[in-house]
């Protein structure tokens, strides 16, 4: 930390993050095409409005308030073009069906929020793996380096960011078209659902040089928000409280989102909050915890009761993926269906016992019938994985392992709205 940055003078801006320790950055070979890319990102147009923004802040304060209940799920690492249009609207179909019967069995309004329009980069847990013997960095997302066996397309490319900011405008487009054709209006309250026509959307912001270049200015209160996202969040590999990640979100008017995982620890998860919500505002900060089916009734009610203490009005969340996540004896990456629903019903039930409302559920979703994840009727055991596993990153619930997961939440004896 610079000393600038721990005076009182010290203002935020768009790039104060670059005094700070980041990680998970790429090494980009050529820095003329970085600057290229940041210059043409910084000239196009937003892809949120800051009125959309608030807007789903405020639909955040009301499931910080127990009034509402949030489901955001997508795929781990998104794909361009087509692929990305197609995957937005077969997430919007199985997320609108989900929040329904959500919204139906606990008689609360449910948030949808889409993994898309930006999920396109990965932190990984190491820089290189070996394939057929050749050694080549790992598949960082599309808007890094190509997911392809091939060790020269695996070289980050930075004007792959200015494709990945393209293709998300692409699947906003087709967003903002369904809703005008939906007759519902925007987050209507009417009946039991309440569902942005088009849902929210959301992503990992890891690649600070494509965030900082679509910060914009709010011309209504002259403050900073994000416009490459609605509902920005931080991964567990990079929420260090005093790291450049952290110190980014914490100028932007966006609700913000934070992983929480089994390593945390319970006082840089009070920095990490004091940082991120120094106002104590509801809606402002969620926490997305992906602590393992087999940690969470330990590890959760410290947590809880930390970060109430502190009196930050978060909403909790549930992510039953990432702590669950194994690879099979013949090398592939899965999850098992007990695991993701044991822990999805162990935090209900644990936010339950604290007296807290649990806000909401963050999944890993295909939307369509991937055979990535062990459970259900169609993958019955390892054998049936590589049939249909196009998952770029992490496998992903297919729509009956998904609905799978809601049930066993709502059988987990979930708090009806008092
Ligand atoms: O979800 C995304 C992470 O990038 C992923 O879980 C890390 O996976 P890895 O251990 O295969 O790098
Ligand atoms: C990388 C991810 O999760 P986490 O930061 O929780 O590991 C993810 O959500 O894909
Ligand atoms: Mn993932």
């Amino acid at each position: 930390m610079t000393a600038a940055r721990s005076s009182a003078a010290w203002e935020w801006n768009p790039s104060t993050w670059r005094d700070l320790v980041v990680t998970h950055q790429p090494d980009w070979p050529d820095s003329c095409e970085l600057t290229r890319a940041r210059l043409r990102l910084a000239s196009e147009p937003p892809l949120t409005s800051p009125e959309d923004v608030r807007e789903v802040r405020q639909a955040l304060a009301e499931a910080a308030a127990g009034r509402a209940y949030v489901l955001q799920g997508g795929d781990c690492a998104e794909p361009f073009g087509v692929a990305a249009r197609r995957g937005a609207l077969a997430k919007d179909k199985i997320l609108g069906v989900l929040a329904e019967r959500i919204s139906h069995a606990m008689d609360v309004p449910v948030l949808t929020i889409g993994r898309l329009a930006g999920q396109f980069a990965k932190p990984r847990s190491e820089p290189t793996e070996v394939i057929d013997g050749e050694v080549m960095p790992t598949f960082r997302g599309l808007a890094v380096n190509s997911p392809l066996p091939v060790a020269s397309q695996r070289v980050p490319d930075a004007r792959r960011m200015v494709t990945a900011y393209h293709s998300a405008r692409a699947v906003m487009d087709d967003l903002a078209r369904r809703r005008t054709g939906d007759h519902h209006g925007r987050t209507s309250r009417d009946g039991l659902s309440w569902r942005h026509n088009g849902m929210w959307v959301s992503h990992e912001a890891l690649l600070l040089d494509y965030e900082e270049a679509l910060v914009r200015v709010d011309p209504n209160t002259g403050g900073w928000y994000l416009a490459s996202t609605h509902f920005p969040w931080i991964g567990e590999r990079t929420r260090a409280a005093d790291g450049a990640h952290v110190e980014f979100l914490s100028g932007i008017a966006n609700p913000v989102g934070c992983k929480i995982g089994p390593d945390a620890v319970l006082d840089e998860v009070v920095a990490l909050c004091a940082k991120l919500d120094p106002e104590r505002r509801p809606g402002r900060l969620t926490l997305i915890c992906r602590l393992g089916a087999h940690r969470v009734r330990t590890l959760l009610p410290p947590l809880v009761r930390a970060v109430r203490d502190a009196g930050h009005p978060v909403v909790w969340m549930c992510d039953p993926m990432h702590g669950n996540t194994r690879t099979t004896g013949t090398g592939v990456k899965t999850r098992h269906l007990d695991d993701i629903t044991g822990e999805a019903e162990a935090f209900h039930e644990t936010l339950h016992e604290l007296g807290e409302w649990p806000g909401g559920l963050h999944l890993e979703l295909a939307g369509e019938d991937v055979t990535e994840c062990l459970g259900g009727s169609g993958v019955p055991d390892e054998t049936v994985l590589p049939r249909r596993y196009t998952s770029l990153c992490d496998p992903r619930l297919n729509n009956e392992q998904a609905l799978l997961t809601v049930e066993g939440v709502l059988r987990s004896g979930l708090p009806l709205r008092s």
